[in-house]
């Protein structure tokens, strides 16, 4: 028997349209071991070769020897994300501390970007430890991402959307994740993982009716704020951000 190819996934809700697809696909799930972690643990199993494919945060694109994406899908979005914010008690020009979510790898270094260039803050930044959340408190704020920062919105008084003001100040949509294999893959098998994902998509009402979330409404979230396509403009996004991280 061929040996498997492993697929690691983003373990949130914005990657069950997606996921959704691929197990129905069966002739894919024969082909695959699906792994779901958050997206730094992601990061690092196809940095180090633990997985052939992953949805990776794109920040780490850069750091992947032979990285192609391979798929037109990605988690992007072209204006208010919802799931990615600075949550804050103060406003903006108020924040002496980001406490950087260790989840991420993409908006964490978006939001320096953001404070840098678009704020012009110069605010401590501080890598977060796993009870981050309840550190939130006067000039500290943080990155959130995720299922968290769902959960979280409407708890501090500021939240400012990192796809959102990434739009303000560049005129381009962001990607935050992208689907990337770390080796040569053959084409048949990229067309039914594009196939699979692009199912997920057409399903979007199967795929609402399997999740029981009360705390943000999941069809706004797959339909408005979460853009799946990997368009020309995405990757025009795509390109700016990664020359802009390289000169961070
Ligand atoms: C929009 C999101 O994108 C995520 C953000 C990532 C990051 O910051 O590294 C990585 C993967 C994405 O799934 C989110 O999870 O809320």
């Amino acid at each position: 028997m061929l040996e498997q190819i492993k697929v690691g996934a983003v373990s949130y809700l914005n990657t069950r349209p997606l996921l959704y697809g691929i197990r129905q696909s069966a002739i894919l799930m024969q082909q695959i071991e699906l792994i779901e972690d958050y997206p730094a643990n992601i990061a690092n199993m196809l940095m180090d070769g633990r997985i052939d494919i992953g949805l990776v945060p794109v920040a780490i694109i850069p750091k992947i020897n032979n990285a192609q994406i391979i798929s037109d899908f990605c988690i992007g979005a072209e204006g208010n994300v919802a799931s990615v914010g600075l949550f804050s008690d103060v406003p903006v020009e108020e924040i002496e501390e980001v406490i950087l979510d260790y989840q991420s790898r993409t908006s964490v270094n978006l939001a320096r970007i953001l404070l840098q260039q678009y704020w012009k803050l110069n605010p401590i930044f501080t890598p977060a430890g796993t009870d981050f959340i309840a550190q939130i408190k006067g000039t500290t704020a943080a990155i959130i991402i995720g299922d968290r920062a769902l959960a979280h919105r409407n708890k501090t008084r500021y939240m400012y959307d990192l796809a959102g003001s990434w739009k303000a100040m560049t005129g381009l949509p962001f990607v935050f994740a992208a689907w990337v294999a770390n080796k040569p893959l053959p084409d048949t098998f990229i067309e039914a993982f594009n196939s699979a994902n692009a199912l997920g998509m057409a399903e979007i009402d199967a795929v609402i009716k399997e999740i029981n979330y009360p705390l943000y409404d999941v069809r706004t979230y797959f339909t408005q704020n979460i853009s799946y396509r990997l368009t020309p403009e995405k990757l025009k996004g795509l390109d700016l951000f990664l020359e802009m991280l390289g000169k961070l």
